[in-house]
């Protein structure tokens, strides 16, 4: 599990190891290098152009380091390019290693030479050492420029610490460096982890230039990155059986969304519900009683009893105007489940100023739904979540919006953020295209009830169910490539059995 931490954070801990620890700011420099350069040498040919980009503060500094060590190795086709008026003492010291070495360098004032140009659209590796932690809002002059640039070269794109342009306080819609790969320092950055920032940042490794143990441990992280890999269950006793393995009511389906409902009932049995009890209009009736036999489908009536059921999920193709009974499905109290038309019904009764008591309750929002469940809670004072908004903005806002729901919020992009399962948002690498299939959130939300369904605690289904849909997701996709979620339900018996233990 890898802690992510603010920019703010890891300069602290930077300069903790020199303060404190007394731990050389060179040294730590040298040897960030020197891992840097170790972690990439064996994918890079002698005969490709290498082009450093180093601003003038700490990142430039290893950046040079990585350029030098190169250079001794034999990679002689390669230019560093320096930027900056404002040298840090350290990268001073690097600037006067390369040039007694001799390296190849071209100092940039506020324009890019011809020589820049081309040396950049020749690139074999691209290397962004213009600014890491340091970094004070979006990038400006020559800078911005230079990345402009680099992201437009064939380039194996390799960013030292953060990609340059990225922050915890910068929209991710300014212009940063789009790379293949970043060999991040000490822990990773939370920054990686807005839902628009992860792709531009490739792939992700975290290298110690001898930061001390201690100050990694301690730190005050912003959230916590979970493998699905990694995540366990408790397997079901041998002697459980329908009854003892939760019945779970699904409340949706209407006349334009059939399938929504049908594709949550049987996620749920693939991931051990025992029975699956369907509420849907008339119109869905006849056809989900027809093809799906295991399910017992019921039409929706103001006078349901819900007390029988040990979850309850509601919304996956439910329409629009539900927002009274929902209200009244609250009043039950069980656990719940929220998805899709459940979510805008809970927004709108939000916007009314509603807020109706409830049970242990869970919601699904895709982004978009998340910002009008933001809206409908904070209104104008609420970030719109949406493009423009900062990963500290985004990381602040849904820990926020999850106490104040007094719900756990999970929260569906190529990653998933989970609040309110613990102090940090819990973020899970998703990256797996194959998943970003229509049904498969609503397969997610019937994963999710049946865990609750199961009796397992409210936070552990959200982590446990997320890591079930990401791990069919994945095997689905080692099997098959792509697919539509019909088919992926036929991976979540599989996933779930890999957990199980
Ligand atoms: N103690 C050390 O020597 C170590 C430093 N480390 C590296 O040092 C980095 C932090 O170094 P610094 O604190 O010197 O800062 P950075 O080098 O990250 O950033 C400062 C540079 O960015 C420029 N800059 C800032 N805002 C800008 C903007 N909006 N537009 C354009 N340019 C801008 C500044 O002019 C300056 O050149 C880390 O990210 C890491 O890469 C690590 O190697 C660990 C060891
Ligand atoms: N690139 C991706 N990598 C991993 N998971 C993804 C990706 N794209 C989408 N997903 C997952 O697929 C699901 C899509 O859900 P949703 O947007 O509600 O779709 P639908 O409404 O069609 O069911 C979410 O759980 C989301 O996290």
């Amino acid at each position: 599990m890898d802690q992510l931490v603010s920019s703010a954070a890891m300069a602290t801990i930077d300069s903790d190891a020199q303060l404190q620890y007394k731990i050389p700011g060179l040294s730590l420099m040298e040897t960030a290098g020197f891992k840097i350069w170790a972690s990439l040498a064996a994918e890079i040919h002698k005969e490709q152009h290498l082009v450093f980009l180093c601003g003038g503060g700490n990142n430039g500094g290893d950046a040079l380091v990585v350029a030098r060590l190169a250079f001794d190795q034999g990679y002689v086709n390669q230019v560093c390019i320096l930027i900056g008026n404002h040298i840090s003492p350290s990268c001073a010291v690097q600037r006067e290693i390369i040039q007694a070495y001799g390296l190849p360098s071209i100092m940039l004032g506020d324009e890019i030479s011809p020589q820049v140009t081309r040396a950049l659209l020749d690139a074999g590796v691209v290397f962004d050492g213009i600014a890491g932690t340091g970094l004070k809002g979006p990038l400006q002059g020559i800078s911005k420029t230079l990345v402009a640039l680099a992201n437009k070269s064939k380039a194996l794109r390799v960013a030292i610490d953060i990609p340059s342009g990225l922050g915890d306080m910068i929209s991710p819609d300014e212009i940063h460096f789009l790379a293949d790969r970043t060999c991040t320092l000490g822990l990773s950055k939370a920054a990686f982890y807005h839902p628009l920032s992860r792709n531009d940042c490739g792939q992700i490794e975290i290298l110690n230039p001898s930061f001390p143990a201690r100050l990694l441990e301690n730190v005050q992280a912003e959230g916590k990155l979970i493998d699905p890999k990694e995540v366990k269950m408790h397997a079901l006793s041998s002697a459980a059986f329908k009854n003892s393995r939760g019945h779970v009511a699904i409340i949706g389906g209407s006349k334009s969304y059939t399938g929504a409902v049908r594709l949550s009932a049987r996620a749920a049995f693939s991931s051990r519900a025992g029975l699956v009890t369907l509420f849907c209009d008339q119109e869905v009736f006849q056809l989900a009683a027809t093809e799906s036999p295991s399910v017992m489908v019921k039409t929706l009536s103001e006078n349901d009893d819900f007390s029988p059921f040990n979850a309850l999920l509601v919304g996956p193709g439910w329409g629009k105007g539900r927002e009274s009974l929902l209200e009244k499905l609250f009043l039950t109290k069980k656990p719940m489940v929220l998805d899709a038309d459940g979510i805008k019904a809970y927004a709108n009764l939000l916007k009314d100023k509603k807020r109706p008591p409830h049970g242990p309750l869970l919601l699904t929002p895709h982004l978009g739904e998340l910002r009008e469940l933001a809206f409908s809670v904070f209104g104008d004072q609420a970030l719109s979540l949406g493009k423009q908004d900062t990963p500290e903005a985004f990381f602040s806002m849904t820990r926020k919006l999850s106490r104040e729901l007094d719900a756990i919020l999970i929260m569906k992009s190529s990653l998933v953020h989970i609040a309110g399962a613990a102090d940090q948002l819990i973020v899970m690498e998703g990256l797996n295209p194959s998943l970003g299939v229509a049904g498969s959130g609503d397969i997610l939300s019937g994963i999710i009830a049946a865990l609750l369904g199961n009796g397992i605690e409210l936070a552990q289904t959200a982590v446990i169910g997320s890591a079930i849909h990401q791990n069919a997701g994945r095997l689905a996709h080692e099997e098959l490539g792509y697919y539509d979620s019909e088919t992926l339900l036929g991976f979540i018996g599989k996933a779930v059995g890999e957990m199980e233990q």
